[in-house]
Formats: structure tokens, sequence, C-alpha cells
């Protein structure tokens, strides 16, 4: 099994992982959470979405989250913006790097974003174009590329198919994502080598939920593909509005200690992963979702 030395971490719980929450959670603990990943070392932090707050109501104060902010040096903050109107909030709000965000699922795509797949793109030209235009990285997210919630079974031809108008629309990274967490191992090989033939695999990432606890053997399986970004959410937080039953994104903590157990350079220090996951738990009063997590706090306690 060959391994990458290097991946690259992406901390999507301040963004993904909130998004659902039924109850506001203020700006501050917002705030605070984003700071105390970013001072962790993560290259990347997903910190706001500027959709529409009758749609997702938890992120209507991303332009707050990220004045309050403390930018540390090196890492890029990144925002979903669906639209124009998204992105000049997030141009406004200076964030690094902007999120297109369309599905594999024709059915979700709706469900979603209220339009088809070729819509979306239409829709997502311009946005791209002018994020490109102001200097900032563009990433596409692909949802649905292992199973979706209304449709059922996707097509690995339509997960090529999508990305690859990502990458038409300029695209620097695409995210294939299994929004609700049904993908097995051997599907992320087939998914990933069928899309590796057409785009190039440093490109790629890998965004898993953990539904049915495949989430780690998925990034297993993804890194002898030869990807080598992922991203996670801190203490397991999450699950899209939009994906009824999916439970959060695979724990932060948990692909960690993974990657560290397999001598993987993350740059991201595990011990203050699994504080802003107790901080984040404890905020929102409800149990730590990261295995890895639990286990470490109550080392420490012991
Ligand atoms: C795309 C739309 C806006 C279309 O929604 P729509 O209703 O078709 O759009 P609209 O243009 O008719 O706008 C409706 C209202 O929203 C406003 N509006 C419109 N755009 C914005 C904006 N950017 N910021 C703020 N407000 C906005 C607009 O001004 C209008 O306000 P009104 O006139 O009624 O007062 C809507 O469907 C939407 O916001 N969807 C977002 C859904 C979402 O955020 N889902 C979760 C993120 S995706 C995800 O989690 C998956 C991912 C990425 O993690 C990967 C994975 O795991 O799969």
């Amino acid at each position: 099994m060959k391994l990458p030395r290097k991946v690259k971490l992406v901390e999507v719980g301040p963004r993904d992982g909130l998004q659902n929450e039924k109850q506001f959670v203020s700006t501050a603990v917002k705030v605070e959470l984003i700071n105390r990943l970013s001072a962790a070392g993560f290259p990347n932090v997903e910190a706001a979405s500027f959709v529409s707050p009758k749609w997702v109501p938890q992120m209507a104060d991303g332009s707050d989250v990220m004045q309050a902010i403390h930018r540390r040096r090196g890492t890029i903050y990144s925002a979903l913006t669906p639209n124009m109107k998204g992105l000049e909030a997030a141009l406004a709000a200076r964030v690094d790097e902007v999120v297109i965000f369309g599905a594999a699922s024709e059915a979700f795509s709706r469900k979603n974003i209220n339009c088809s797949i070729a819509e979306s793109m239409e829709r997502f030209r311009p946005v791209a174009r002018a994020a490109k235009d102001a200097g900032l990285r563009v990433r596409g997210a692909l949802s649905c590329a292992f199973g979706c919630p209304y449709q059922g079974d996707v097509p690995v031809a339509s997960v090529v198919s999508v990305a690859q108008m990502f990458d038409e629309l300029g695209c620097d990274e695409i995210d294939i994502a299994d929004t609700i967490g049904v993908g097995t191992a051997a599907q992320v090989g087939t998914v990933f080598d069928a899309v590796t033939r057409v785009i190039d695999g440093s490109r790629l990432s890998g965004h898993f939920h953990d539904t049915y606890g495949q989430a780690l053997a998925n990034i297993l399986a993804a890194l002898e593909t030869g990807i080598t970004i992922f991203h996670a959410s801190v203490a397991g937080l999450g699950g899209c509005p939009y994906a009824k039953g999916a439970t959060g994104n695979v724990a932060t903590e948990d692909v960690l200690y993974l990657l560290d157990g397999l001598g993987i350079e993350t740059g991201v220090d595990l011990a203050a992963v699994v504080a802003a996951g107790d901080f984040i738990s404890t905020a929102l009063d409800r149990p730590n979702g990261s295995r890895a997590g639990k286990a470490l706090l109550a080392k420490a306690a012991a």
C-alpha cells in the first residue's frame, strides 16, 4: 500500500458542522471555534456560508463571523457562495476561497439549491469568473457522489460529468462528497479511479460523512487512489439540512489519529483539535461525536 507523506486537512466544522443546528449558535461561539481551529494549524477552515438565510438560518451571521475572527497567517478561510449575491457578500467579508456547490444528482440539486444541475452551472459561471478576477481560489463541492437521499443510486458517469463541469468553470479544487455517508471503500476506489482519469488527483478532495461508520475506511481507500486532500469536522459535527437522516462529517480528531498513526504529516495539532472539540460539544451541550476525542479527553482526565 503506497500512501502519501503529506495530507491537506480542511476543517469544515464551523460551516458544514454547524449549519444544521436547530438552535442558533451565537456568533461569539462560532468565532471562538474558528480561532481555536486555525490556531491548531489547519491550512484551510470552512468558516461561513453566504446562502439565503431563509434556506439556512444558522449561517445568517457569516459577515459578522468573518469580521470578528483572528486571521491566522497561512490559513485559507472559505465560504459557500451559491450565486452572485453570495459572492458579493463573500468578497465584502474578505474570504480567501469561495465554494460553489452542486450535485451529481438532479433530485438533490433541486432540493438543495432549487435548480437543475445545468442551471446551477450557469449560475456558478459568473461567480467563479468574478471570484478568480478578484484573486480568490474557487472550490467546487460535488454532493451525492456515492448516493442520494432522494434519487438513491448515483451513476459514476454523473460524478465524472459534474466534476468535468466544475473543472471547466476553473475550480482549483473539486470535493467529491458522500453527503449522506452511504459510500463503501470499494465504491470510493471506483469513483476516484474514474474521476482521476479526467482530472488530476492532486485537485480532488474526499468529503465523507459518517452515517454508516465507513468514513475512516473510505479515507484510507481514497488515500490508496492517491487523494491527498480530506475534509473533516471537529467532534463529528454536522449534517446537511437538505439530506435528512445523514449524520455529521467524519470527526477531525479521528482522521488525525488515523493519519498520525500512518505517519502522514498534516501540520495540525491533535491535542488542540481535541480541546476545540470539547469546547464546541460543551457549548452545544451534546456528547462529543469523536471516538478519538472522547478517548483522549478521558485519558487526560485520568
Ligand atoms: C441557492 C438559493 C439562494 C436559491 O434559492 P431561491 O429561493 O431559488 O432563490 P431566489 O434567488 O429566489 O432568492 C430567494 C430569497 O433568498 C435571497 N437570497 C438569494 N441568494 C442569497 C444569498 N446568497 N445570500 C442571502 N440571501 C440570498 C433572495 O434575495 C430572496 O430573498 P427575498 O427577496 O425572498 O427576501 C437557495 O436555494 C440557497 O440558499 N440554498 C443553500 C442551501 C444550503 O446552504 N445547503 C447546505 C450547503 S450544501 C452542503 O452542505 C453539502 C456540502 C457542500 O457540504 C458537501 C456535501 O456533503 O455534500
